[in-house]
């Protein structure tokens, strides 16, 4: 299995369709899919203990059906409720609840009295609108039991494509999927209701889902290890990268300083800092290993990148929205440079985003990063982007109208390639929400792709080493620690 691909609900029935096809019988999947919820339940049961399962009337309650019957053989009490009658179930279902032999009661006589687990398998990847009535129910009284849940899947409720409760969900202490993660187990709320998640193989071959469009996947190491720079023997500085980050005003240097410790600490070789004249001296009292060069319009900034070395310009925090920006942006654009825009960079192009992409390629790479704010106000009038179903395709959208990689930042943070590939986190910290640390995020990403790391990769990665350094500093963490703390990361990958 590919651990870090995830699957849209539609790829997954495609892959399954394309294994029955190829000759493995449904039955067959789904029988391994029973058998590894029935795995997962003995791990959370006392021997004999009592397990309380919720079927549904698809093949999620098919899978709940074959778990009973293992665990009934194994010599567990099992009490099974059936949402609606035996005799409406169909296909796989129907027979994964003919070989099941024990009593079936109505979902709505459901208690979880003397429960040791509840098993939830009411609705996977098959959820098509809300959960009400005896369901919803039924979910609020096994929820309010407090007894341990099992999710066949996903937690019963939760989109598998949005990560939205619909309706109703039920919470799970853990959540067994099948052949990989969907968006929905790590998409905001889904992500809290999962619990930890294992995903069990049941025989759907990797080369089955190779080509599918758009490719998604967890945000992890495994995704852009290889291609993180590490220094060789006989680098030198320069060859490691030099980065320029522009400043804002006097009253705003901040913002561009905690930028440029960012990308020094991820390791580009030099980084230097483009100041307006009149800020010289702040950002001079408070910089060491970074350098500093007087900038104060396109055409001085197009002057400073007649010098080869510098390979990247990061340029938002702080600087300030309206023309000046614009004009700042387009000249940065044109010197075709390694581009991270952020912040007011991409506020200053406020409903223009298709006018912002086609600035954009000009750059040999570019990365933006907005926030919910910053990518309202940037796409407010693009088709397909706030009108789409769901985090991950808007953000796919937005990059093929930017043009560009971006970093949709959040407590779920996605990042989107115009090639059709989007990365969503798997694990963060709400800790990040701090003054700064979007900034220091800028400057992480501009480091790497300094370093020549491919711009999808580098902001998956930017985005993953700051979620982990945030994780590993937990309370107290304030933008400045993040760049302190990075080494550690670093050094841990
Ligand atoms: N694909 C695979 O490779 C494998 C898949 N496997 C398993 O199959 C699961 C997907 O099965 P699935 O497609 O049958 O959908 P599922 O989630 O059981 O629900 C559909 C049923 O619910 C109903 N329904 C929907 N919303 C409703 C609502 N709000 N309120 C009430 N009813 C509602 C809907 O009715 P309808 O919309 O047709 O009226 C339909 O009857 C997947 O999650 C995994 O566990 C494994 O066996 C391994 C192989
Ligand atoms: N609830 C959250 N959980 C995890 N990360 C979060 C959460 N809220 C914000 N973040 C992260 O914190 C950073 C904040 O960036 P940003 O909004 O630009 O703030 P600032 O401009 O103050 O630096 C982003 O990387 C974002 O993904
Ligand atoms: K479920």
């Amino acid at each position: 299995m590919n651990h870090h691909r995830i699957l849209a609900v539609a790829h997954m029935r495609e892959a399954d369709r394309l294994t029955i096809a190829s000759g493995v019988p449904g039955m067959v999947l789904m029988e391994r899919a029973g058998a590894g919820v029935a795995q997962a339940a003995r791990a959370m049961l006392a021997p004999t203990g009592r397990v309380v399962i919720l079927c549904g009337p698809g093949n999620n309650g098919g899978d709940g059906f074959i778990a009973a019957r293992r665990l009934a053989e194994d010599g567990y009490r099992v009490t099974l409720g059936l949402l609606g009658p035996r005799e409406r179930l169909s296909g796989d279902a129907a027979a994964a609840a003919r070989l099941y032999d024990g009593p079936v009661i109505a979902l709505e006589d459901i208690t979880c009295d003397e429960a040791g687990l509840v098993i939830d398998a009411l609705f996977g990847t098959g959820l098509t609108r809300d959960l009400e009535g005896a369901v919803a129910a039924c979910i609020a009284r096994v929820a309010r039991s407090g007894v341990p849940v099992l999710a066949v899947d996903i937690p019963s409720g939760i989109d598998g494509d949005s990560g939205a409760i619909r309706g109703v969900a039920l919470p799970a202490t853990r959540t067994v999927t099948f052949a990989a993660r969907k968006p929905g187990h790590l998409l905001l709320p889904g992500r809290d209701l999962c619990g930890a998640i294992s995903v069990v193989d049941i025989g759907i071959p990797d080369a089955t889902c190779d080509g599918f469009a758009p490719a998604l996947f967890a945000n992890e190491p495994a995704l852009w290890r290889d291609t993180l720079p590490r220094p060789e023997s006989d680098t030198h500085k320069y060859k490691r990268g030099h980065a320029l980050v522009l400043s804002g005003e006097m009253h705003r240097t901040g913002a561009a300083r905690l930028a440029a410790r960012g990308a020094l600490r991820v390791g580009a070789g030099a980084v230097t800092l483009a100041s307006p004249r009149a800020a010289l001296a702040v950002n001079a009292a408070h910089l060491t290993a970074i350098m500093l060069a007087p900038c104060d319009t396109p055409e001085e900034l197009g002057v400073l990148l007649e010098d080869r070395r510098f390979t990247a310009v990061a340029l938002g925090p702080g600087y300030g929205v309206g023309e000046a920006t614009r004009a700042m942006v387009k000249a940065a654009a044109r010197t075709g440079r390694g581009l991270v825009l952020d912040a007011d960079a991409l506020t200053s192009f406020a409903g223009e985003a298709y006018t912002l992409g086609m600035v954009a390629s000009a750059a040999r790479a570019c990365v933006l990063t907005p926030h919910e704010g910053e990518m309202r106000r940037l796409f407010e009038s693009a088709e397909g982007v706030r009108d789409a179903p769901n985090r991950w395709q808007a953000a796919l959208r937005a990059a093929e109208i930017v043009r560009s990689v971006v970093i949709c930042k959040g407590g779920d943070t996605i990042v989107a390639s115009p090639d059709g590939r989007a990365a969503i986190l798997a694990e963060t910290t709400p800790y990040l929400a701090t003054a700064g640390s979007g900034d220091v995020l800028t400057g992480i990403v501009t480091g790497l792709i300094a370093q020549g790391m491919p711009a999808f990769e580098a902001a998956c990665a930017a985005v993953w080493l700051h979620a982990r350094t945030g994780i590993v500093y937990g309370p107290g963490l304030i933008a400045e620690d993040l760049s302190e703390a990075l080494p550690g990361v670093l050094r841990g990958l």
